[in-house]
């Protein structure tokens, strides 16, 4: 299951990125926002980032204007590794290197073409498996002597 959420500035693209998975039969559970009214991208986050890092979800994808608050949101969750792609090349590479859980992009910056195509290289690509990856994970997890 895909966990998804957005806040007022995301929330045109991931109804795209909803049509998405709907016509690929991918199981989702949508935490909001619901509508276009102003609203805090921090609760959709950490909604969204406690669901993966609490494995109900397999990952996860967020979406407010720019990507950059919610994805900063999402980070302090422990165990969560959210990227933030607009292009094609990291969101391969961050699924491949640093086994991202949580995709986040920003609705007033990339088109719903360009998203979509993003969100299904993230969700379909697995994590290499490289120890050199899995080692540098590791540490950024808190592993082998580092604080958090
Ligand atoms: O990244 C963000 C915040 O750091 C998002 O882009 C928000 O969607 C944005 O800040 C919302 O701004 P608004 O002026 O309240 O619409």
């Amino acid at each position: 299951m895909i966990a998804i959420g957005c806040d007022h500035g995301g929330y045109g693209l991931k109804q795209e990125i909803l049509r998405y998975l709907q016509e690929q039969k991918i199981p989702y559970k949508d935490f909001g926002c619901y509508g276009e009214a102003a609203c805090d991208y921090p609760l959709y986050a950490k909604a969204v980032a406690k669901e993966v890092a609490e494995g109900k979800a397999e990952k996860g994808i967020l979406i407010c204007g720019t990507g950059i608050g919610i994805s900063m949101a999402a980070n302090k969750v422990k165990g969560v590794r959210c990227a933030l792609c607009h292009d094609c090349f990291s969101a391969e590479a961050t699924r491949l290197h640093n086994d991202a859980n949580i995709l986040a992009m920003g609705g007033r910056v990339v088109g719903p073409g360009l998203a979509v195509k993003i969100a299904d290289i993230f969700l379909h690509t697995p994590f290499s498996g490289e120890e050199r990856h899995q080692r540098r994970i590791n540490l950024m997890e808190g592993e082998d002597g580092n604080e958090n």
